[in-house]
């Protein structure tokens, strides 16, 4: 079973704010992307990447694919994260079985992950990490509480998701102007339960500074690794 990653590092980082868009940022010396790079270039069950980049930012890209010798090829993402997949997505066809499809922006990702994750899609056909929510959950409408969602059945998700090849790129397909925020939603809407493995709130989403000041003390505290 040949498995290939899509790294989405396309984003602009408007939230987080800069000229650098913050996968390229230095994370205790080295830039955000490479942290995932890193953990599947030693992943056994990772065969190839694609590296997803914004417009002007070919020099990393270049420098990255020389660097990593799991990255075949590299592109330009689009606008939204989606359009970024769905050009991932074409790259890989008939490249390989499952698709492991992975926010640059969440550096903290490990081998044991990957290889639970990838077990898990043999059995499931979409698998992705969560966390379990800690804190009572309410829907919010313009400021006022509308009702408290059960917490019970609350999971936060994570990436990498991994998917039957075929089936993530016929979701794509048949939802292609749908903008999900995640890609378990492509397949959700084909009548597909994907499966959550239960994984570290460290495998989080570099969105803001703040995440940043988060993120260097992980490292720096070893928390990781
Ligand atoms: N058009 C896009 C948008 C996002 N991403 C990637 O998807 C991941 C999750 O997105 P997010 O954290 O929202 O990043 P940005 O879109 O860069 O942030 P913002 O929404 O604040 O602009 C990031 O690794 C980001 O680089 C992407 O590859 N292509
Ligand atoms: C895919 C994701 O990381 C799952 O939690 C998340 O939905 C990405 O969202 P964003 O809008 O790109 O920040």
């Amino acid at each position: 079973m040949k498995t290939c990653a899509i790294l989405c590092a396309a984003g602009k980082g408007t939230r987080f704010g800069g000229n650098t868009p913050k996968q390229f940022l230095f994370l205790k010396g080295k830039m955000i992307v490479e942290y995932s790079l890193e953990v599947f270039e030693k992943s056994h069950f990772i065969d190839k990447v694609v590296l997803l980049v914004p417009q002007g930012f070919e020099d990393i890209a270049k420098y990255l694919k020389n660097k990593f010798n799991k990255i075949i090829s590299w592109d330009y993402g689009g606008k939204e994260r989606a359009d970024t997949v769905k050009r991932g997505l074409e790259i890989l066809k008939g490249e390989c079985d499952v698709v492991a499809i992975h926010d640059a922006a969440r550096p903290f990702i490990t081998l044991q992950l990957i290889e639970k994750l990838v077990k898990e899609v043999k059995f499931h056909f979409a698998v992705a990490p969560g966390i379990l929510a800690n804190d009572t959950v309410k829907f919010v409408e313009d400021g006022y509480i509308q009702n408290t969602l059960p917490r019970s059945n609350i999971c936060l998700i994570q990436t990498p998701q991994v998917f039957k090849f075929d089936l993530i790129y016929r979701g794509y397909e048949m939802f292609k102007n749908e903008f999900f925020t995640d890609d378990l939603q492509y397949v959700e809407q084909l009548g597909i339960k994907p499966k959550i493995v239960e994984n570290s709130k460290i495998n989080f989403k570099i969105t803001t500074k703040e995440d940043l000041m988060i993120a260097e003390a992980i490292v720096e505290k070893g928390y990781w690794y």
